[in-house]
């Protein structure tokens, strides 16, 4: 139940002149366009800047810490207290700074495609375009689901709104501020859109393992033998890229659950990188910056010519696009497949160590979900500055409120049961004589995932790597085998050798907090440092 204050609210935005209620499509982008909030492109999407915050606000995200949440929730430095007092006084700013609002518009949703597993979020927001982002990313309700909805979390989104360190116990003028008890969630001070799904990714990951349910940070889509596939990843590694593709039937780009029957889809939309996007690498995803319903964040447009540019990274590199599942030509009418027969962890390594695809053991894919490895190039000048590692709890920490193990544990089961593959694979950038610095082709690693997928690499011999500890393929159809070890394209191996092994000691270190967790094969799965045996 919603407790008295957002039942009050809820109340009132029924009743309130200002409110525009669950518009859709073509509505919202006439209003969006009357309000000035972007450029309709010649091609049909919708445009819009968002200004300073072109990404999630991380570091500014906090969650209530009350009854509710005090042993629920594994606090540290992604999951952030903040007292109920600070989060009251948000609240009360809240409020007024939508009582000023001439606008703004509710949209009423599901966060869960399948019915016994969804929860009911009322999204409140002051721009037009940011409840189009939501209804398309969202799962839309129904006419006659919309007639007997009761929303149970509400969610305001007010770019507008500047936060108060002194008074709501934050960091910077920009808060995400995330109450389990009152089921509310306040946005403010960023316009990016991407903080709405993943707040209700967020609900969803506290709920679901309760109910027997592994929320999950990944894409999955079906191949034509029935056969499901997750792609776990962190920002940037493949998981929207990789999951369109026209020989498998798409179930979703980022947010699942594993149930005891099946692989559903949280949302009802996708959320894809813009930049550089190749219509030639990625078909699918390009067609969909054609259409009208499509929204593109931080895309540049010519104002007179309404022409999208894709690879202007003035604005932003990550630029965005947003739109329907069914944009996508052969995604699911359903929203969900069978149980995987494959899980595949997507990890873009910018030290050009990791192999582009492995084999891993119940253990070790035990070991790389509780480490969540991943490393960009930090800088713009790609093989000059020094890659930086991260390791990221589930391929999710920020959106992972409990203990990394209540996740491990359903990922456990669920590979105990059998019949299902693990595999690793590096999206990345390549070292040696692939060049450092160069992103490993995205035709490679598809034609790695095709065979790995349809059983192409079971009879393939593979080698063992000695630091970590992985079965590597050493031939697959359609891709030089040289690309498939890493260390002999390397001009230097002692250099080679000495990066992995600073990689496997970045590894080891990061695991120790979770040596109390797991069972000694699984410590033992991971990398080894071979200087130190
Ligand atoms: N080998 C590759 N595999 C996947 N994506 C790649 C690859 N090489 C380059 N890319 C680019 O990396 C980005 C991956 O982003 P995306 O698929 O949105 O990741 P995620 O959904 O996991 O955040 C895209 O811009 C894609 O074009
Ligand atoms: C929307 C996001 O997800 P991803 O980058 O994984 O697609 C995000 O991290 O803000
Ligand atoms: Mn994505």
């Amino acid at each position: 139940m919603p407790n008295l204050f957002a039942r009050t609210l809820l109340a009132a935005l029924d009743e309130d002149a200002r409110v525009q209620r669950n518009l859709r499509t073509a509505e919202l982008i006439e209003q969006a366009v009357r309000n000035g909030e972007g450029l309709l492109a010649a091609d049909g999407p919708f445009v819009v800047a968002t200004g300073k915050h072109t990404g999630r606000s991380a570091q500014d995200k906090y969650i209530v810490r009350d009854a509710e949440t005090e042993n629920s929730v594994w606090w540290g430095k992604t999951n952030v207290p903040m007292t109920p007092e600070h989060f009251a006084n948000l609240r009360v700013d809240f409020i007024k700074a939508l009582e000023g609002r001439d606008r703004l518009y509710v949209a009423d949703l599901f966060g869960g495609s399948q019915a016994e597993h969804r929860v009911n979020v009322r999204v409140v927001t002051e721009l037009a375009w940011h409840s189009l982002f939501v209804r398309t990313l969202l799962v839309r309700p129904s006419a006659d689901e919309l007639e007997g909805f009761a929303a149970e979390y509400t969610i305001i989104d007010l770019p507008s709104f500047r936060a108060d360190p002194a008074r709501h116990g934050c960091r910077s003028e920009t808060i995400v501020a995330v109450n389990l008890s009152e089921k509310l969630i306040l946005i403010g001070g960023t316009a990016y859109a991407g903080e709405m799904k993943k707040s209700v990714f967020g609900i969803l990951n506290y709920l679901l393992p309760t109910r027997g349910v592994m929320p999950m940070h990944c894409s999955a889509n079906i191949g034509p033998a029935g056969d499901t596939a997750v792609f776990f990843g962190l920002s940037g590694t493949g998981k929207t890229t990789l999951s369109a593709d026209a020989s498998r039937t798409l179930i979703g780009d980022d947010e699942h659950g594993w149930s005891d029957t099946a692989v559903f889809n949280f949302e009802g939309g996708c959320y894809a990188k813009m930049i550089r996007l190749s219509p030639d690498a990625e078909p699918e995803i390009y067609a969909t910056t054609k259409r009208f319903g499509t929204i593109l964040e931080n895309v540049v447009i010519d104002p007179e010519t309404r022409q999208i540019d894709l690879d202007d990274d003035s604005l932003a590199e990550n630029s965005r696009g947003s739109y329907p599942i069914d944009f996508i030509p052969n995604a699911s009418a359903d929203n969900l497949g069978p149980v995987p027969a494959n899980i595949i962890f997507l990890t873009a390594d910018a030290y050009g160590v990791l192999p582009p695809i492995a084999k891993l053991t119940p253990d070790q894919a035990m070991y790389h979900f509780l480490s969540g490895y991943t490393a960009r190039v930090a800088g713009t000048e790609i093989g000059v500055t020094e890659p930086s590692a991260t390791f990221s709890t589930c391929f999710g920490a920020p959106f992972m409120p409990r203990h990394p193990s209540v996740y491990g544990n359903l990922l456990k089961e669920r590979i105990a049961k059998g019949g299902v593959k693990c595999w690793l694979v590096n999206t990345g950038w390549t070292g040696g004589a692939y060049g450092m610095g160069q992103r490993m082709p995205i035709k490679v690693t598809r034609a790695l995932l095709n065979a790995a997928l349809s059983g192409g690499l079971d009879a393939i011999t593979c080698r063992i790597d000695p630091i970590f500890g992985f079965a590597v393929p050493v031939a697959a159809p359609d891709v030089d085998d040289r690309i498939l070890d890493p260390r002999s394209t390397w001009v230097d191996p002692a250099a080679y050798d000495a990066t992995a092994e600073k990689l496997a000691r970045q590894f080891v270190e990061n695991f120790r907090q979770f040596e109390d967790a797991v069972d000694a094969a699984v410590i033992a799965a991971g990398p080894r440092v071979l200087s130190d045996a």
